[in-house]
């Protein structure tokens, strides 16, 4: 399987270059960050997104920090750049396991004078360069877990693609793998209000790579869901509790529910780096809110009344016993609950 050419994330020697996804598709254009306070606000400002996006970015981030580290307690301009970086966006556990891989490297150079850079940037890179390889490994898995029943229609919310990852993605990109194996005839791709990274995102990867889609409006999906158009729901997630309860894009939940009333089977694809066995259940999940202008603006057109009350939850938290299959860089886990996950990830 070849990894997509789309590179979201590109390391510069002194900074991080980034393809802005706010202006994809009709406008390509990075930015480049230089430091881990500017990191940080390309994350809350979904510069780059995607769980394991923002772990391989704050990764990174952290390594700018170390090359402005100069003065000798570079120990705590570090400690400061980390707090600044999981203060960015709050559900998305590989930013919290990114950061705590890169404050490995601190403490295991703690006492030498300067700034382990090279270390760190080692670090960052290993992160990046494992989640592709992670990708391809969900991609084999996922497209073993299709074949069983032969060629199919699969439906999947949000972008979940090399935009939102190393490269490849994680749910995208076992639909990536699948379609290479001639396994997938039409992709569904929701819009995925109120930030359209199905609209925007999905559709942009998928068509750019010729593999059919078909975008449709979030409140459409029900419909194709009824009618028997669907044989996967195919979604990525945010952190996956030890139970399996599944935080990912809001709209999931719902999703699951209908694909489950209606006969359709739920993958959720992340790898390890999502998952998050400190929490026994998705109840303690930290959901993210966004701005209201999320709702209330389409650009600079209003188009809801001032002043309106908003809910702007941007994730939600699906049950484990509406998933059917959770595919990890490790395998396949079906039906997912705790023993099987503590088998699968080495944690029994
Ligand atoms: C492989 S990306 C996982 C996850 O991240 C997305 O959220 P956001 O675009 O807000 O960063 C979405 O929930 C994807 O499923």
């Amino acid at each position: 399987m070849t990894a997509s050419t789309i590179v979201p994330i590109r390391w510069c020697g002194d900074a991080l270059e980034l393809l802005d996804q706010r202006a994809l598709p009709d406008r390509e254009i990075r930015l480049r960050v230089n430091d881990a306070t500017q990191t940080a606000q390309a994350i809350t400002d979904m510069v780059v997104r995607g769980a394991p996006a923002i772990g391989i970015t704050a990764a990174y981030g952290v390594a700018l920090a170390a090359q402005r580290a100069e003065d000798s307690d570079w120990p705590q301009r570090l400690e400061d750049a980390i707090e600044c970086l999981a203060a960015s966006r709050p559900t998305a556990v590989n930013l919290f396991w990114a950061l705590a891989r890169m404050r490995g490297v601190i403490d295991r150079h703690r006492t030498q004078r300067e700034a382990p850079v090279a270390a760190l940037l080692d670090e960052a890179r290993e992160i990046h360069q494992r989640d592709l390889a992670d990708n391809l490994a969900m991609g084999r898995y996922g497209s073993e877990l299709i074949a069983r029943n032969g060629t199919c229609t699969v439906m999947t919310h949000c972008n979940t693609g090399a935009l939102a990852t190393g490269g490849h993605g994680t749910a995208l990109g076992v639909i990536r793998s699948a379609w290479e194996q001639g396994l997938i005839t039409l992709v569904h791709a929701n819009e995925t209000r109120p930030w359209l990274q199905g609209a925007r995102l999905t559709a942009w990867e998928l068509q750019r790579e010729g593999i059919p889609v078909v975008l449709a409006a979030d409140s459409a999906a029900s419909l194709l869901l009824a009618r028997g158009e669907i044989d996967w729901l195919i979604v990525g997630a945010d952190r996956i509790a030890a139970n399996g309860d599944v935080a990912n894009k809001i709209g999931t939940y719902a999703l699951a529910v209908q694909a489950r009333h209606h006969g359709v089977k739920v993958m959720v694809v992340a790898p390890s780096s999502t998952f998050d066995l400190d929490l026994e259940s998705g109840a303690d999940i930290p959901i993210e809110t966004r701005d209201s202008r999320e709702l209330t603006h389409q650009g600079e057109r209003r188009v809801a009344p001032e002043n309106v009350k908003i809910f702007n939850p941007v994730f939600d938290i699906t049950p484990a016993a509406l998933i059917d299959a959770i595919v990890c860089e490790h395998g396949v886990i079906e039906p997912p609950n705790p023993t099987s996950i503590a088998r699968l990830l080495g944690r029994t």
